[in-house]
């Protein structure tokens, strides 16, 4: 017979959004249960963000022994030890775990139970063998790999992001489905620990990005040696011997591609089976959970957030999404959702960085007012010193100068992102980046002189000419 526990709230998935729930709303004093079936960290800590960046950490060591000589510096082929690399990325998981541990969480206060929880009613749910019963509910189940229906996909072994970072050697071949976000990282960081790459992308390489920063990677991508195949149709995969073909077409012309290991990184799916949303009156899709701007699902006693309600993918947003949450159920705030200043970093090397509109977004909404502003890395002292010229800061500017959206490709782009976020989600205009004092040498000068762009044809015009002229009479 279950037991029944009471809580203010039940919180399901014990990832990026759920953990920051849970710690968040038990800390404020309210009886939360936090429910997981898997791994405490969700998919971030254990199969996402943690290990994909500490195997680009791994794959950037070996590039830059390989190509030392431009800094006078013995640069060499560098051996890499999987094994190692394998126990680097581990490590880097095991440094963070405690953070998100059962242990902290019961000393937070959280009851925890270690089971996949499913809805029995509106208004409880059961996990193992206790029936909990909550005022609120919060879903935070996170997504999986989509798995295309590829003809003869099923029947050959292939690797996502939850098995990637379990691999022991060195794989001969690394076939990638999918040039997203997941597919690029780990296509160059493979290719830079040795692997030969090819990656398959339906449409373009990093398609969601502006194309005028993505061309940096896409090129960095090609230079590595990594081979794309773009606007291509995988017709069939079967197994070869001990390899896996890959049937393409190629503005209609057949190819094949065989390789050792096959990663299929095409796009998430939400996790709903088994959550019995049906018992509760939750509405989902293919894309997830539907959720209001106050993140309250069809049940308005249930709310869902992070990658399982379908919208902005990323370990932020549901740390974002979270905030809003404890606001709306502990504070009885009606807090919504704000999305105009979403950050996001594929970190790819150069890392691509993007907040706010695209130039295109900008035109559509705004039309010729659309002012887009540009400076390269290459003007960078400290880019020249470093040897990271490649790379280009891009501005969206609206009527007045207000700052709509930037786009970056370069080193530390994801860094040199954050003062446009801050200018965006307050609502700056081009003047505050332009006239601020940038330390030398920095890369942050980028954004100020992309900003002081912004001034140059009416500065150097002939009208200013003409001023001056006129003043230095007195
Ligand atoms: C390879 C890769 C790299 C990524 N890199 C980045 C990055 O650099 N930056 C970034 O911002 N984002 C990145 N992401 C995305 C990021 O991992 C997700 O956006 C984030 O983890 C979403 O958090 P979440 O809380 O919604 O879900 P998750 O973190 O996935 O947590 C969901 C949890 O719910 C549990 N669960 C599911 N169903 C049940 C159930 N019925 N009962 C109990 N528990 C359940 C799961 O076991 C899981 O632990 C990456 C993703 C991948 C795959
Ligand atoms: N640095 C980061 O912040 C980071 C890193 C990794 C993942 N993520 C998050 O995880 C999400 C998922 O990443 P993703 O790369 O799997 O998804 P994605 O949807 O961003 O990209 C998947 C790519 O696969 C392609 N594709 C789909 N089916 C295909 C097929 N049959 N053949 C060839 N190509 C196909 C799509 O056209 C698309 O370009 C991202 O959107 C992002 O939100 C973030």
């Amino acid at each position: 017979m279950a037991k029944t526990i009471q809580a203010d709230i039940c919180v399901i998935g014990g990832g990026s959004g759920g953990l920051s729930v849970a710690a968040g709303a038990s800390q404020m004093g309210a009886k939360v249960v936090l429910l997981e079936k898997g791994k405490m960290g969700g998919d971030c800590l254990n199969y996402g963000c943690v290990p994909s960046k500490a195997l680009i950490a791994a794959g950037h060591a070996a590039d830059t022994v390989r190509h030392a000589g431009k800094f006078g510096v013995n640069g060499h082929e560098p051996e890499v030890d999987f094994l190692g690399v394998r126990d680097h990325v581990r490590g880097v998981i095991a440094a963070i775990a405690p953070h998100d541990s059962v242990e902290r969480f019961e000393e937070l206060g959280v009851t925890v139970i270690e089971a996949a929880g499913s809805f029995t009613g509106p208004g409880e749910m059961i996990a193992g063998d206790t029936r909990i019963k909550a005022k609120r509910f919060v879903i935070a189940t996170g997504s999986s790999a989509a798995v295309p229906p590829i003809p003869g996909l099923d029947h050959v072994p292939f690797l996502t992001n939850e098995t990637v970072f379990d691999l022991a050697e060195r794989p001969e071949h690394l076939i990638v489905i999918g040039g997203g976000p997941i597919g690029a990282e780990l296509a160059q960081a493979q290719r830079r620990l040795g692997a030969r790459v090819s990656l398959l992308e339906m449409f373009t390489v990093l398609g969601k990005d502006d194309p005028d920063v993505t061309a940096f990677a896409r090129k960095r991508l090609v230079e590595d040696g990594i081979e794309i195949h773009e606007g291509i149709a995988i017709k069939e995969i079967a197994q070869d011997g001990n390899g896996i073909a890959v049937s393409i077409e190629v503005d209609g012309k057949p190819q094949r591609i065989v390789g050792s290991h096959l990663l299929v990184a095409a796009g998430r799916r939400a996790n709903v089976n088994g959550l019995n949303l049906e018992a509760a009156g939750v509405t989902y899709s293919a894309k997830g959970i539907e959720v209001d701007a106050r993140l309250r699902t069809t049940n308005k006693k249930i709310f869902a957030i992070g990658d399982v309600a379908g919208g902005y993918q990323f370990t932020h947003m549901a740390g974002y999404h979270a905030g809003i949450v404890i606001r709306n159920v502990l504070f009885k705030l009606p807090a919504k959702v704000d999305y105009k200043a979403v950050p996001w970093v594929t970190f790819t090397d150069p890392e691509i960085a993007h907040v706010g509109l695209t130039e295109a977004q900008a035109r559509e909404q705004f039309g010729d007012k659309v002012r887009a502003l540009k400076w390269s890395f290459e003007e960078n002292d400290r880019a020249q010193a470093e040897r990271a010229t490649e790379g280009l800061v891009k501005v969206v500017v609206g009527a007045r100068g207000k700052i709509l959206g930037a786009s970056i490709a370069g080193l530390h782009a994801g860094e040199l992102l954050q003062p446009w976020v801050l200018a965006i989600s307050q609502g700056m205009k081009i003047g505050a980046m332009a006239n601020l004092i940038a330390p030398y040498p920095t890369l942050g000068e980028v954004n100020k002189r992309a900003a002081g762009s912004y001034y140059t044809p009416s500065l150097f015009s002939e009208r200013t000419r003409k001023i001056v002229r006129f003043l230095q009479r007195f």
